[in-house]
């Protein structure tokens, strides 16, 4: 049997992977699961997946997590290095759904010749995507996007070469405010801004749908891993979350990818890839659903847009700190200590306060330009208090 490991195994994808292995026992048997500081989920989880090995990022949670599987045989550890265990141990394949920057280390580590990465994780690549998707090359390292746009996007490009896809597009679902004025946004607490329309998500990908962060960083991980420059790439709201991304190719053609708005979907296309399985997932109906609509994105009430278009523009470290000012900013939002727009202002600033410079060239690159983003952005903060706007 093939084998499976799952970073970020407690979280929302992680989640869908069980309910996909439920749904084809015999597929995979797991090998590691690894988690961030819940150590009673992530206990749960191994057990319930029968892994052979734990690993908790919270070094301080260690012995709790030990104790939580006594007598269950799964071996566990914690920190830094316990993570980097569970991404190198043996394994067909390696769900990377960690969420944040956090992520990039250990997903890197997975790389082995042969391996796939299922790769939820978009902030690798918008953080080291030029460095992640060669790295991955040199290893001989395949990686499948998880991820509900750049999946439909990566089966909609079957249908042709390379050379002939003229615009690569992904839809957005416009998040909760997409019909609220500016000012009924700037207003907005994180309870508002954790209601998706569509998905039931993690806290930080919902609040970046919010922003429309989330396409932004899916813009730039699509350019990198459909490798076309950043102006065949254009984002459309479509509310109902039915079309994902859709392929134009030069003789007017266009191939989309469509599913009801369930990350078992595409889930189940990486785990079975080139085959397919039979899963429990949703299933579209299309006179259930009577008619799809689509309309452009509002960048004046939603400028993370063009923050990111900017940021992929400029292929160099800026979307590095784009990341990494987003990723200081959406967890100062939930704390309650700056203004929905305080978000993206706070992205801007801190793009503006550090000069650009080259792509990371390695993980440790990455990590020392996303640490400087995060103590300009944490400085600037202050300007964009929740009392201030
Ligand atoms: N949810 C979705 O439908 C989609 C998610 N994605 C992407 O997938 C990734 C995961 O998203 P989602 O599942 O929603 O997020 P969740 O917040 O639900 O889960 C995050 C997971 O990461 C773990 N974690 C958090 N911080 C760390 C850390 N420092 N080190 C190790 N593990 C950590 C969490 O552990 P613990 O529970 O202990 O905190 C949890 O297992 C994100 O990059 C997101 O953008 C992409 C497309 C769709
Ligand atoms: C499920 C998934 O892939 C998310 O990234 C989703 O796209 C978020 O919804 P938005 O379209 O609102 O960003
Ligand atoms: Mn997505």
């Amino acid at each position: 049997m093939k084998r499976l490991s799952i970073l970020g195994a407690t979280g929302s994808i992680g989640h869908s992977v069980r309910t996909l292995l439920a749904d084809a026992p015999g597929l995979y048997e797991v090998e590691a699961v690894a988690g961030g500081r819940d150590v009673a989920a992530l206990a749960e989880t191994a057990r319930a997946l029968n892994a052979r090995f734990a690993a908790i990022a919270d070094p301080a949670a260690g012995r709790a997590l030990a104790e939580a599987l006594a007598g269950s045989g799964i071996a566990s550890g914690a920190g830094p290095s316990a993570l980097i265990e569970a991404a190198q141990r043996e394994a067909d394949v390696v769900v990377s759904a960690i969420v944040g920057v956090a992520g990039l280390a250990p997903t890197v580590a997975a790389f082995a010749p042969g391996r796939r990465i299922a790769l939820a994780n978009k902030e690798c690549l918008v953080a080291a995507g030029t460095f992640f998707m060669a790295e991955a090359a040199r290893q001989g390292t395949e990686v499948l996007p998880v991820d509900s746009e750049h999946n439909a996007i990566f089966q909609a490009l079957e249908a042709g070469p390379r050379k002939a896809v003229e615009k690569i597009t992904l839809t957005a679902s416009g998040g909760p405010f997409r019909l609220k004025s500016r000012e009924e946004i700037a207003r907005a607490v994180p309870k508002d801004a954790l209601k998706h329309p569509n998905w039931s998500m993690g806290a930080k990908i919902t609040i970046d749908s919010a922003t429309l962060m989330n396409k932004g960083l899916e813009l730039i991980e699509a350019m990198h891993l459909f490798a076309l420059p950043p102006e065949r790439f254009d984002a459309v709201v479509h509310p109902e979350s039915v079309v994902h991304g859709l392929v134009s190719f030069v003789d007017g053609s266009v191939t989309a990818g469509l599913a009801m708005p369930d990350m078992c979907v595409p889930i189940a296309h990486c785990l079975a890839f080139p085959d397919r399985i039979v899963t429990s997932c949703r299933r579209l109906d299309l006179v259930a659903l009577g008619r799809l609509t689509f309309e452009a994105p509002d960048e004046a009430r939603f400028p993370a847009l063009a923050l990111a278009r900017a940021a992929m523009a400029a292929d160099g470290v800026a979307a590095t700190i784009l990341n990494a000012a987003n990723e200081v900013a959406v967890a100062a939002y939930l704390e309650g200590r700056i203004g929905f727009y305080g978000i993206t202002d706070t992205v801007a600033a801190t793009l503006d306060r550090i000069n650009g410079g080259p792509a990371p060239a390695s993980v440790a690159d990455a990590m020392e330009a996303d640490a400087q983003a995060r103590r300009a952005a944490a400085v600037l903060l202050p300007k964009f208090s929740a009392k201030a706007s």
